[in-house]
């Protein structure tokens, strides 16, 4: 542990050096990591055999980044999380959008929605995520400052600061599990339905939203009893999971992984999810990438610790070896998927948003899903 200060003093100076670093606090945690690349040098991800920290994108056959644990400092401080009431301050945000009149992005996502649902009329498939990205200008392009506020903002979602010469900076505070592994456990979760957080969690949901959330977590489920490797599958119920000034639907799913192995081959089942592609996941995949009308990138890729030795001190169990402790190290794999995202670029954001279409949606609704969902973004870039 450092101090805040220092921490942010070395930040800086890195910075200057132009080398790839990520600050990132999980969900729910009082601590701030990081990684300092050493080297000038550009790492990839081969087979997630890799340990360090991982950016990868939403296509999965592009490159994707690695800052190397071992090509690295590691720095970490405290940073107390806002408290989940201070998240209820994002009520007010849905009066303060900023309903500058963006008419033709609004007709372009409307046509492309619109010819998402007549597909899944034509059942060419059940559900696709279809999104689009819009420029904000910065008054302050400082990404360490946009940080600070994503940090004091959002005290439950996966909150980051990337930056690498060959990306440049990325930034955001998402609320999806790709995929958490610790020893021979993993999670993952089904992600699905949004509304507007209005102060109060215990809220009715409509059917519509309810039937697509199951749909995403039996594929899910159905897909992990395929894949190698993999047992014991467990799901909760479904409940309203808080995210920024929105809520969504969401299943938590564990399992047992039998080897590190088998990671990649899980990752490659999960990834991209339902919550950002669809179902069945190869046909929604290529109707995205030939009716979006941009290059996803980063957004709606993953990104997060990959295979990091972690240290748990437990204690043993043994008769007569009472208060003995020993210190188990592990490998730790927590990898989020880059949703609520935004990337920095000659003093703008491009902020990055999308949603579950099925055959009951509605595209003049769904546009307005998108012009919420980027209030997450926009609400720390003003003043
Ligand atoms: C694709 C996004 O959100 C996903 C995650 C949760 C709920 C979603 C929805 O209700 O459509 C989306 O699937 C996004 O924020 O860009």
């Amino acid at each position: 542990m450092i101090e805040q200060v220092d921490f942010f003093q070395k930040l800086n100076n890195h910075v200057q050096d132009q080398k790839a670093f990520v600050v990132y606090r999980k969900p729910g945690s009082n601590t701030v990591k990081s990684l300092f690349q050493k080297d000038t040098v550009s790492h990839k991800v081969s087979d997630l055999s890799e340990s360090g920290f991982v950016f990868a994108p939403f296509n999965a056959e592009a490159d994707s980044y690695l800052i190397p644990a071992e090509n690295s400092n590691f720095f970490e401080f405290e940073y107390p999380a806002a408290s989940v009431l201070d998240d209820r301050s994002n009520e007010k945000m849905s009066s303060t959008i900023d309903f500058e009149f963006m008419e033709k992005d609004q007709k372009i996502h409307e046509n492309l929605v619109q010819e998402g649902i007549n597909s899944i009329k034509e059942e060419k498939f059940q559900k696709v995520v279809l999104s689009r990205s819009e420029r904000v200008q910065l008054y302050d392009p400082d990404p360490i400052r946009i940080l600070k506020n994503l940090l004091n903002k959002y005290a439950q979602a996966f909150v980051y600061l990337w930056f690498h010469p060959d990306t440049g900076y990325w930034l955001g505070a998402t609320p999806e599990t790709l995929l958490n592994v610790e020893r021979n456990r993993f999670k993952t979760m089904a992600l699905a339905g949004t509304q507007m957080f209005k102060g109060n969690m215990d809220v009715e949901w409509e059917p519509k939203e309810v039937e697509e959330q199951k749909f995403v977590t039996d594929y899910i489920l159905e897909s992990l009893q395929k894949a190698k490797g993999v047992e014991n599958i467990n799901a909760t119920n479904p409940y309203s999971a808080m995210a920024g000034n929105l809520l969504h639907i969401c299943t938590d799913i564990s399992g047992r992984l039998n080897s590190l192995d088998d990671l990649e081959e899980l990752v490659k089942t999960l990834h991209p999810t339902p919550a950002v592609c669809g179902l069945p996941k190869e046909k929604a995949l290529q109707f995205i990438l030939k009716n979006e009308d941009y290059s996803r990138e980063f957004y709606s890729g993953y990104l997060g610790e990959l295979n990091i030795k972690s240290e748990n001190k437990r204690n043993s169990n043994r008769r007569n070896q009472e208060n003995q402790q020993f210190t188990a190290i592990s490998k730790q794999t927590d990898l989020f998927v880059n949703l609520r995202c935004m990337k920095l670029k000659d003093g703008n954001a491009r902020v990055y948003i999308g949603g579950g279409i099925t055959k009951d949606s509605n595209a003049a609704d769904e546009w307005m899903e998108t012009v919420n969902k980027a209030q997450t973004m926009k609400a720390v870039l003003v003043k």
